[in-house]
């Protein structure tokens, strides 16, 4: 049965993960349970955001199918917003990462351990270069060294496990005729991966020579790639709040990819649902606006909004913070951070409902309409209809499987957003 996505927040000490995780943990908006049921202390559930099946359905047959959806949507775990979902999704604590960890320096044997359970990286890095490669103040350090290190890092400890038994290796998939998959899937199984990852990276690398002649640079190309499909990660650039960071941020995003990157101010997102939670502000996570009382007076309304009165230090502080991360930014990116993390992992929300007639499960109260797409699981790219049933089902005996309007859909066919990522399962003979 698939298992449930795992993203991991990695990074240096003092780098910000501790307040990253509170930032994308602490949800205040009610969020209601979640559905996994050993937490270990190392694991957080965080909330991510996605546009809801019910934002863009109607009852088949009745288009005007009085009230909206939306009124309708209620699910079991999470919340949904006026079309905006937030599904749980569980994120692991890893420990600090400091250069020479493959060597075991540091907590590195941990972490490079722990590492083996995540689908998905986010890089907290630390852009305003108040913090050395290992964690200590310092100033005007560069911080794109930390993005090639840490990598360099995970390269270092699979190449060097690979290498050690390399000729060994070689020898026995020489003897049993082996696949490159095959063999190299033997040794990489360890770190969580699969062949079809191990396939993937091949793919990619499309060598012309069988595996018995790489050469050690062959087998390092191997090692690169094989990390990056198995770890895609996302860099989170923390601490944009700070008055260095705009260099270091425009150095990093000159070298790479723009949908890895993620500009965040953690400490902002923690600070704000505090004071929203304290009643000194109104504020929607993720979301650019902030009103404190003077701005709800200055709007029309003598009470303030009943929000209470800042002094003169924590009205500068809050109107700092508008200034240097949201007006400048558009929020303090927290939540962009898991929902790329989500994108470059290929998650597809799929919602399982018990009546495709109505989106129903579960009966309605007396006087009332069913609630509607109670239930949404997070799948990887490439999962089939098959995959989620298993997911959802578990080993019941599949009849079939109805997606909107009543279709048919078969096993094999693969989920993705607005293509059969509505579903109704049917237990028993077809
Ligand atoms: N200016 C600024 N400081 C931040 C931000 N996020 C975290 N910090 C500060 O950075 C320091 C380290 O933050 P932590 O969240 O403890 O960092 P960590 O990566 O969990 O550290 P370890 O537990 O040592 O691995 C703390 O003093 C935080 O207040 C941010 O967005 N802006």
């Amino acid at each position: 049965m698939p298992r449930d996505p795992l993203i991991a927040l990695v990074g240096k000490p003092s780098s910000g993960k501790s307040t990253s995780l509170n930032s994308l943990t602490d949800s205040f908006a009610k969020v209601g349970n979640f559905p996994f049921t050993t937490i270990d202390p190392q694991k957080a559930i965080g909330y991510l955001q996605i546009p809801c099946a019910c934002s863009r359905t109607t009852l088949p047959n009745n288009a005007a199918d009085p009230p909206p959806l939306q009124s309708r949507c209620k699910p079991n775990y999470g919340s949904c917003h006026n079309g905006v979902r937030q599904v749980p999704i569980e994120l692991l604590d890893v420990a600090g990462l400091v250069p020479g960890a493959h060597e075991g320096k540091g907590l590195g044997n941990k972490f490079l351990d722990d590492l083996r359970h995540a689908d998905a990286l986010i890089h907290v890095v630390d852009v305003s270069g108040t913090t050395d490669a290992e964690g200590k103040a310092t100033r005007g350090y560069d911080p794109s060294a930390d993005v090639a290190w840490f990598r360099d890092e995970i390269v270092r400890w699979v190449l060097g496990n690979l290498m050690q038994k390399w000729g060994g290796l070689k020898r026995r998939h020489t003897a049993i005729k082996a696949t490159a998959v095959e063999t190299l899937q033997g040794q990489f199984s360890g770190y969580g991966s699969t062949s079809a990852i191990v396939a993937k990276t091949l793919d990619q690398l499309a060598l012309k020579q069988p595996l018995q002649d790489w050469d050690n640079a062959t087998i390092e190309r191997v090692v690169n790639t094989f990390v990056d499909v198995k770890f895609p990660t996302v860099l989170a650039l923390n601490k944009i709040d700070h008055a260095d960071a705009d260099k270091n941020i425009s150095k990093i995003a000159r070298a790479e990819k723009p949908e890895r990157i993620v500009l965040c101010s953690a400490i902002s997102e923690v600070f704000l649902r505090k004071l929203a939670k304290q009643g000194f502000v109104r504020y929607v996570p993720g979301e650019e606006h902030v009103e404190t009382r003077e701005d709800l007076i200055a709007d029309g309304d003598p009470e303030g909004g009943g929000l209470k009165e800042m002094d003169e230090k924590l009205r500068t502080r809050v109107e700092n913070l508008k200034d240097m991360v949201l007006f400048r930014f558009g929020s303090t990116g927290v939540n962009q951070v898991l929902t790329r993390a989500a994108e470059v992992l290929g998650l597809v929300p799929v919602f399982p409902v018990r009546n495709i007639g109505t989106f129903g499960s579960g009966e309605a109260g007396a006087g009332e309409r069913a609630p509607v797409f109670r239930d949404c699981v997070l799948v990887g790219r490439g999962s089939t209809v098959g995959d989620v049933y298993r997911k959802v089902m578990g080993d019941a005996p599949m009849a079939y499987v109805e997606s909107v309007g009543g279709l048919r859909v078969g096993e094999d066919e693969l989920v993705a957003v607005g293509k059969n990522d509505i579903l109704s399962f049917k237990v028993g003979r077809a």
